[in-house]
């Protein structure tokens, strides 16, 4: 990384200049204060001249280490597909760039793992992965309040996630390895403790599923300290995009995602709108997401859901795939939790 003048923005090299990617270029090029995007990458030469082209004095690459080798980027935010993040990192790390990667850090625990290992080598924390749900202002409530204690202990968490409808690129091992990702840390996140096995149940696919698409499922998580999580994959619901969650606890429980921001009451009718998509009803928690990587970046700091968050999610979505081809209930193993996220 060129030494960069103390009070200068933070230089940032987007890669992947595709839905997400874009986005995160217009945020911080727009909403996000302290940066600016130097650099995006997409194998797409096109894409990447288009994205670049909508910010003044940004440069357009296909190649990431080309880009990371810029004199004007000190940071690197990776929303390429899942996996091709263990490379984009592996370069990251190689000049020891502040990194925020997309979710999942890597498809499968095996790469999670080489990821986690190379960092540990670096000896410090680089980077933050883009479980966006720790920042949005209804997550972060429900967090706050489990942690408290007030409601008592948590037994189960009921998750639902529903999506309008599935890319054509989507698998049924995707539902989980994708989608259920959030879940799965967010379960971790939001109760503080382990996944340490998965069980997928099939109910017969909905109709509005592309063929052979195992659309719905439910997944059951078990955790190290007893509790029960469940989640409602439904990516084809055709009507909204619906996060929402429900802890039981021993002395109450607690619920979010219900939506009902503006209620109206029209010729005897009573109703709301649902988000169709992330971007609507994650705005908020992707710009607190990437405000956060900026400001511990420029301060040479790593904040939020660590390398640690990300192989442990990539496990339990493993576990969850094994689960949802052979049936039954898979255990989860994980590594011994290295001192540099404990
Ligand atoms: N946090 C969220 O809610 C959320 C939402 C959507 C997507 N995502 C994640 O963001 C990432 C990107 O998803 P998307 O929906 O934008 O996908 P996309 O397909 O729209 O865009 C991906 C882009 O990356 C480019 N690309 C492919 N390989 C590359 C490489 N090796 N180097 C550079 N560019 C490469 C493609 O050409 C494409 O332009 C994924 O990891 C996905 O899981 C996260
Ligand atoms: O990649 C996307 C993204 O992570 C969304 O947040 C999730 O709702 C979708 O199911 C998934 O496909």
């Amino acid at each position: 990384m060129a030494e960069r003048a103390p009070h200068a923005p933070l230089g940032v090299a987007v890669i992947g200049a595709g839905r997400m990617g874009a986005d995160h270029v217009r945020r911080i090029d727009r909403v996000i204060s302290g940066a600016r995007v130097t650099a995006v990458v997409d194998v797409d030469a096109e894409r990447a001249k288009a994205v670049a082209a909508r910010v003044d004095g940004c440069t357009a690459y296909t190649d990431p280490v080309a880009a990371m080798a810029a004199a004007d980027v000190d940071a690197v935010l990776v929303a390429s597909p899942g996996p091709a993040h263990e490379a984009a990192l592996l370069a990251a790390f190689e000049r020891d760039l502040p990194v925020l990667c997309e979710k999942p850090l890597t498809p499968d625990a095996a790469s999670a793992l080489r990821v986690l290992e190379a960092e540990q080598a670096l000896g410090h924390r680089r980077v933050q992965v883009g479980f966006m749900r720790r920042y949005d202002p209804e997550y972060a409530r429900l967090e706050a309040l489990l942690r408290t204690g007030q409601l008592g202990r948590p037994l189960m968490l009921h998750n639902r996630h529903r999506n309008v409808a599935s890319p054509p690129f989507f698998t049924s091992a995707m539902l989980i390895s994708d989608s259920v990702a959030h879940e799965a840390d967010a379960t971790r996140w939001l109760l503080g403790q382990e996944i340490t096995a998965v069980t997928v149940l099939r109910p017969a696919p909905s109709a509005n599923a592309p063929d052979a698409l195992q659309d719905p499922q439910f997944v059951v998580f078990e955790t190290d300290g007893g509790a029960l999580s469940d989640v409602e994959i439904f990516v084809n619901c055709g009507f909204g995009y619906q996060v929402q969650a429900e802890a039981v606890c021993e002395r109450g429980t607690a619920r979010i995602g219900d939506g009902h921001a503006l209620v109206t009451n029209t010729a005897g009718r009573w109703g709301g709108t649902i988000a169709q998509d992330w971007t609507e009803r994650f705005g908020t928690a992707y710009d607190r997401e990437v405000q956060a990587w900026v400001d511990a970046a420029r301060h040479g700091g790593t904040t939020g859901p660590s390398a640690w968050d990300g192989y442990a999610a990539a496990a339990v979505c493993e576990a969850g795939v094994t689960a949802l081809r052979e049936g039954g209930r898979v255990t989860v193993e994980l590594v011994e939790k290295p001192a540099l996220y404990r």
